[in-house]
């Protein structure tokens, strides 16, 4: 329907009219003001004295200022083209009139009379437009519960400042905005969802901030999208307490981040700080070390050949691998630390001029017991503490006593000498004596405590971890933890070799900011309050401990699905441990995103019937959203030319259908690397993704599966799908799962050879071409 065809859609016309007439009056006067401060921020740049405190702080407001200001004439800007996309008609218990609220990206206010012309998204009311079924309803917000009539929901679609249509809704779900969103090709970016934001993901963007939360979400059900509203939600709601840059993304690549950047400005976040776990690692352990390629390492892992010395050492690699991110390796650390410290002060009393201040035992004692909760280093500190204080009184009581002797032996020389120039010279010299070694007191006294301590030798935390590994944990005898001799001799030995390079790789980095953390403390400032860690499926429960225990006093919300655990070997397999192991019994809310809403119930179904083959499942299973688009298409091709041949094709007739965003996707890398020799010369000019780009810039990608992970594309394709390379083994269901669950709209999948047994499931409703 169109929106002319509206019974309100005079009304309607009439109250957008009056809103851009504010937007338009409040972009005037922010222009005015930006100028003003942009001017002040000029000035006070160019006057610049670094000695004078209240320059400084007059620019540090002004330059906050000049931030603000840019935001808002961003937000003011878009909203020209769609000043809100919805409203709630509300009539609140106890009062007589009903109020009808314009929901948008950001609050407008009438600076003159107050009234509200637009409501952010963020603010408790628009919980109704999120959660409420018409009728009786209710929201909460600072003030308590407010309880009501929910009289209307709304929906417009306005373009460049255009009513195009009007729809009242009721079930949230389902709803014509959504399926057409749902329905819309991809372009090379995540977007934001504010208008069709679904109840339980409303639930998880407006979770408390401070329990922590943790979200399995299966394949396009929005875990990432919600992350980044969660984000611009809480940055609204906690605007007083917090700045952006308190709030942290960690992603899993760089790629990944450059995907998904344009979400949070556009709902109007500029600052938030994006990372990925290598990089905050490197920063935190500040010395200069190289992290090995880790796309190497899965490519080996699932490039897997038949030869027995390939299988076994690969198995021996993710042994290795899942020994050095679990907390058992933490608890292994913690031994070795324990260690460190009993050996870590020298073996010998503390004294001054042959008198003992300190009996080793006791300064050991002192360092062992009451600075256990103390870093190492940091108990060093408080034990100069405790040496100088006893130093001080001993050295006075040594002088005191050197003083008192002297009288003594100057009175008896009095008592038994006549005066002469002999009894003279024998006081001066005793004086004198005395004098000489109240200096040297004085002077070794003050640099004793620091001779002390120095006598410590002390490594950095890499070299404590090489320690570790060479001398600790070559002594235990691990079997009855399921651990073997020889993966703990590989383990050394490969981490050696690598280290040799001047590598270490990414399941070394927790293990090594763990020996920082408890050997010398982490002094750097973290500003950050929440910490959003996507694909979190791939971080071990090590990994985010150590984030925990260096960022204190944050809150997290983390996000993954265990189906695409393809990084299982080192990431996470049971959310439960993370609740236990790394939350400590602290309340922690689990909560389950089932609905996925990126591809057609087709695709979805026969990603499903993949997922089916494999033994343990811990996770439910995705349900698509009620959208169907075309049958999966299956076919059979003489070899990977053909295939390519095929999908050329295929492309052909998919560009004029419209579909942007394609994606090739092989499963290994030196696959992808066959396919684009066929295509690099033709007129697609894809980009081949090998894992170590910065920039996702490109509509038609060939890349690995295990790239994949986070990505959607309007089509996809998958080759060589045969049985050699997909296998019913858990990687290999994982690997062909995520594959599956990319595209939106259309998925063809090619094989050479014999079909891959993992689409026995889905074979009867795809359709053979
Ligand atoms: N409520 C919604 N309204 C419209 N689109 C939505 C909604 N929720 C999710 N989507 C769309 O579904 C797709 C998948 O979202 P997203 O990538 O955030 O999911 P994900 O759970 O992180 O997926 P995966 O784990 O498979 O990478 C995106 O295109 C997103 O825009």
């Amino acid at each position: 329907m169109a929106a002319k065809d509206h019974q309100e859609y005079e009304l309607e016309k009439e109250r957008l009219e009056f809103t851009l007439k504010h937007v338009y009056k409040s972009l005037e006067s922010f222009i005015r003001r930006k100028d003003v401060i942009d001017e002040a921020v000029a000035k006070g740049k160019k006057h610049f004295n670094s000695e004078s405190s209240q320059q400084y702080i007059d620019l540090m407001i002004n330059t906050m200022l000049q931030d603000r200001a840019e935001v808002k004439l961003k937000n003011l800007t878009q909203a020209k083209n769609k000043p809100y996309f919805a409203c709630v008609e509300f009539k609140e218990e106890g009062r007589h009139n009903k109020e009808k609220y314009y929901i948008g990206k950001m609050a407008l206010i009438d600076e003159d009379t107050m009234e509200l012309i637009i409501t952010d998204w963020r603010a408790p009311i628009a919980n109704l437009y999120y959660e409420s079924r018409l009728g009786e309803a209710q929201y909460s917000c600072p003030e308590g519960i407010i309880k009501g009539d929910l009289i209307l929901k709304r929906q417009f679609i306005i373009n460049e400042g255009r009513l195009d249509d009007i729809l009242d809704i009721d079930i949230t779900t389902n709803d014509e905005i959504l399926q057409a969103s749902l329905g819309a090709n991809a372009d090379n970016r995540l977007k934001d969802i504010v208008t069709t934001i679904q109840a339980e993901q409303n639930r998880i963007i407006r979770a408390d901030m401070w329990t922590p939360l943790i979200v399995q979400g299966a394949a396009g059900s929005g875990k990432t999208t919600i992350a980044l509203h969660r984000i611009a939600y809480l940055i609204y709601n906690y605007e007083k307490a917090f700045k952006p840059e308190n709030f942290m993304i960690i992603a899993p690549n760089r790629l990944f981040l450059n995907y998904i950047s344009e979400v949070l400005p556009e709902l109007g976040v500029e600052k938030a700080l994006q990372t990925t776990f290598e990089e905050f690692a490197l920063k935190l352990i500040g010395l200069k070390l190289k992290i090995a390629d880790g796309h190497e390492k899965i490519n080996t892992f699932v490039n897997e050949s038949e030869e027995s010395h390939h299988i076994k050492r690969n198995h021996l690699m993710m042994e290795e691998s899942k020994l050095k991110c679990s907390m058992l390796f933490k608890e292994l650390i913690d031994d070795y630390i324990a260690k460190v410290g009993e050996s870590y002060i020298p073996c010998e009393d503390f004294k001054l001029n042959q008198i003992t201040v300190f009996r080793y035992e006791e300064l050991n004692d002192i360092f062992l017991k009451e600075y256990i909760n103390l870093p190492i280093v940091k108990r060093l500190d408080e034990l100069k503490k405790h040496m100088s204080n006893r130093l001080k009184a001993k050295k006075e009581a040594i002088i005191e006593e050197l003083e008192e002797t002297c009288i003594n032996q100057i009175n008896t020389i009095k008592n038994t000498m006549e005066e002469s120039e002999e009894r003279q010279n024998l006081i001066i010299n005793i004086i004198d004596n005395k004098n000489e070694l109240v200096g040297k007191i004085e002077a070794y006294s003050k640099k004793a405590v620091n001779e002390y301590i120095k006598r410590i030798s002390k490594l950095n935390p890499f070299e404590y971890y090489k320690d570790f590994l060479q001398n600790h944990i070559t002594s235990l005898d691990l079997s009855d933890k399921g651990i073997s001799g020889e993966v703990i001799d590989f383990m050394v030995h490969r981490s050696f070799e690598i280290f040799k390079k001047g590598y270490v790789e990414i399941e070394d980095l927790a293990p090594i900011i763990y020996m920082k953390y408890k050997i010398y403390g982490i002094d750097e400032k973290i500003p950050v309050k929440h910490i959003v860690i996507d694909e979190a499926q791939d971080f071990s429960p090590f990994q985010i401990l150590v984030i925990r225990k260096i960022i204190k006093d944050s809150s997290f919300t983390i996000l993954g699905d265990l189906a695409q655990g393809i990084h299982s070997y080192r990431g996470t397999i049971d959310w439960e441990e993370i609740k236990e192991k790394v939350f400590e019994g602290k309340h922690c809310e689990l909560l389950v995103l089932e609905q996925s809403y990126r591809t057609t119930v087709e695709i979805m179904n026969a990603a499903n019937s993949v997922l089916d083959n494999l033994k343990a499942k811990n996770f439910p299973v995705a349900k698509p959203v009620i959208r169907h688009g075309k049958p999966v298409a299956i076919g059979r091709r003489d070899n990977l030319l053909d295939i390519c041949k095929q999908i050329q094709k295929d492309m052909d007739e998919l560009t004029v259908e419209n579909y942007k965003s394609m994606a090739i996707i092989c499963k290994t890398l030196d696959e992808c690397r066959d396919v684009y020799s066929f295509f690099k010369g033709s007129k697609y000019k894809p980009k081949l993704i090998t894992g170590n780009e910065k920039e996702y810039d490109s509509n038609i990608v060939i890349l690995p599966s295990y790239l994949s992970k986070g990505l959607e594309f309007d089509v996809v394709f998958i080759a060589d799908c045969n049985d050699e390379n997909y296998g019913d083994n858990e990687m290999d269901i994982k690997l062909l799962y995520v594959a599956m669950t990319r595209p939106l709209h259309r998925l063809n999948i090619y094989y050479s050879g014999k079909m891959s047994p993992l689409l026995q499931g889905c074979k009867g409703q795809a359709s053979i071409i």
